[in-house]
């Protein structure tokens, strides 16, 4: 650590008053940085009133990237301060002391912590973790539940079904109308007469709801749950609007199951506008006990707090565990070394020093494409991905033979120190069974059928959110505990208008194909059936299933639509929730 080389002083006044002075700016930086998010956030509602479909997606992307910007302008307006302090390490310690200070009473400070650990990061180039000068740990102990007012509505269950859900949709107002209000009150009374037994209702104590409306694709969410004397469940309203421009409730989602996928990390960011994001996360996580607070975050879009939280939940679970880091199940990628931690959800991806003859990308492309996949829509079907620089895992948890192969494969990103072992760049995603080791162990027919459909489903559905998945290997592929399958090896991944997708030549000379001319962009999707899944029973049922993907007119099609600028809805809960229509 550099700034540890020089000797310490005494502070002195002058010192402490800098200290504030800075502490004070990168507080406005963050605050500035708060208000541009929660700008953006806020205008989910007009756009999905007014079925701007297009501009959502920029706004999406407007949010992943503002933190950033707002970061580079907070560290540029620092950088004179800088300059005078960066070698003297008290002055580092004492300005963390004048920031938490100065956040003591801050509504976001969990935020604003994450925000000056990025500045510290960028300003010692994330050489160094370390809690006397950032806020590896947080200032102080959160405690939920002690701004809960601030984020919930509850409502009165005295009354009837009906009346409850009449105060609900008079408290959440939309600036369009509804299509078929009645309808709608009618199915959610039914809907949740059919879920709650009579005894279940009369005991209901409260409902109560989520402030913000979480919005996201084409869809809006009403969240909250309904609390009994010895179980809460889940209550979600979801709501579509059609081509009219009038709002209709979807579905009554009150399993939480549906709800896990619905908050699933394989989909965009929600947009849903709060002053008190971690209490929002706090209720959310009552909902959802399975899910990790940093998955919470980093799908209310603070994915950079979901990365310091997931630092400190790694943390915690490295004193919890004794076991050792290797090497990941499947088959080894030509591009990425993966390993994961046995006892642990996620798994870590880095990028090879060199690639196999047959790869002919660079190191910037691979970490380019990866960019690509966290801006766009991942419509469920792609797993997030968190970049971390210097990331250190202890050397001995890591077992020889992944050091060994690290070594030979990743040395430019590997440092080791005498107990550290030190990935420069690494790649965190969530853990998932790969494909192909699932349909060699699985024996259920049933789930091996959902297990082909999915994938079918899954490489369409990426299509349709205007990315051709490149390489389709069924090893590419990984499933979920809930069953759906997820795409995640980027490095081949482009727009769908950047192939020409072409049939093969009808013909009966046998040496036809020798002979024909391929473009590099040239793509032949009647040969996908020998590219998906290997196993002959599977091949079938992937063209019984999914014969459509072995076309090229379902690419053109497809490509097509994405041209025009079609933007589907990807429901995140089973048509089956569904009151009225698919859309
Ligand atoms: N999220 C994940 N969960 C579980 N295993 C994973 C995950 N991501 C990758 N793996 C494992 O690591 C292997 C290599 O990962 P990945 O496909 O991302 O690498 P790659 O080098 O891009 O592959 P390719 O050689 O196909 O380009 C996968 O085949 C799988 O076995």
């Amino acid at each position: 650590m550099f700034y540890a080389r020089l000797s310490n002083r005494v502070t002195t006044v002058a010192d402490k008053a800098q200290a504030k002075k800075m502490a004070y700016q990168i507080m406005t930086s963050f605050d500035k940085n708060y208000r541009w998010f929660s700008r953006v956030t806020r205008g989910a509602q007009e756009r999905f009133e007014k079925g701007q479909w297009q501009q959502a997606i920029a706004a999406s992307k407007e949010r992943i990237s503002l933190y950033e910007q707002s970061l580079a302008s907070a560290v540029a307006e620092l950088y004179d301060f800088i300059m005078d302090h960066q070698k003297d390490r008290q002055f580092w310690e004492l300005l963390k002391k004048a920031f938490a200070e100065l956040i003591e009473n801050h509504p976001q400070y969990e935020l604003a912590e994450t925000f000056y650990n990025s500045v510290i990061g960028k300003v010692f180039r994330h050489k160094s973790i370390d809690n006397s000068i950032m806020f590896v740990m947080s200032s102080r102990c959160f405690l939920a539940g002690q701004d809960r007012h601030k984020v919930i509505h509850s409502f009165d269950t005295n009354a009837t079904v009906r009346e409850m859900y009449e105060s609900i949709f008079a408290c959440y107002r939309f600036n369009i109308h509804f299509e078929d209000r009645e309808r709608d009150m009618q199915q959610l009374d039914d809907a949740l007469r059919a879920r709650l037994s009579k005894e279940e209702l009369a005991s209901v104590t409260a409902v109560e709801m989520l402030k913000p409306v979480f919005y996201r694709g084409k869809a809006a969410y009403l969240v909250g749950r309904i609390c009994m004397p010895e179980r809460t469940v889940p209550f979600v309203i979801a709501l579509h609007t059609n081509e009219n421009r009038q709002i209709y409730v979807d579905a009554l989602l009150t399993e939480r199951q549906d709800l896990s996928v619905v908050f699933g990390f394989a989909r965009s960011y929600f947009m849903a506008d709060t002053q008190y994001p971690a209490e929002l996360v706090a209720f959310l996580h009552e909902l959802l006990p399975n899910k990790k607070v940093f998955e919470l975050f980093i799908a209310l879009g603070h994915y950079k707090h979901g990365k310091t939280a997931f630092y400190r939940n790694f943390l915690d679970h490295m004193e919890q565990s004794d076991d050792q880091f290797e090497i990941a199940p499947g088959i080894r990628g030509l591009v990425m070394m993966v390993f994961h931690l046995p006892s642990y959800g996620v798994v870590f991806k880095i990028i090879k020093d060199e690639f196999a003859e047959s790869k002919k990308i660079t190191r910037e492309h691979v970490i380019d494409r990866y960019k690509l996949v966290k801006m766009s829509d991942r419509v469920g079907r792609m797993a997030d991905t968190h970049e971390y620089v210097n990331f250190r895992f202890p050397l001995d948890r890591v077992c020889p033979a992944l050091l060994e192969e690290l070594q030979q494969t990743c040395a430019s990103s590997v440092e080791l120190t005498d107990d550290e072992l030190i990935i420069k760049h690494l790649y965190i995603e969530k853990k998932l069974t790969p494909l192909n080791l699932y349909l060699q162990q699985e024996t259920d027919p049933d789930k091996l059928h959902n297990a082909i459909d999915e994938l079918g489903t899954c490489i369409k559905q990426i299509a349709m959110a205007n990315i051709f998945p490149g390489d389709m290997l069924h090893k590419n592929f990984g499933i979920t505990k809930h069953g759906r399958v997820i795409f995640y090896d980027y490095d081949e991944i482009c727009w769908m208008d950047e192939r020409n997708f072409r049939s093969i030549p009808k013909s009966d000379d046998p040496y036809a194909l020798d002979t024909l001319s391929v473009a590099p962009n040239d793509v032949f999707p009647e040969q996908f059936e020998h590219f998906i899944v290997g196993k002959r029973p599977f091949k079938e049922m992937l063209k019984t299933l999914h014969g459509d993907l072995m076309t090229p007119e379902y690419w053109r099609e497809a490509q097509q639509r994405v041209s025009q600028g079609t933007i589907h809805n990807f429901t995140p809960y089973p048509k089956s929730r569904s009151f009225s229509r698919s859309s």
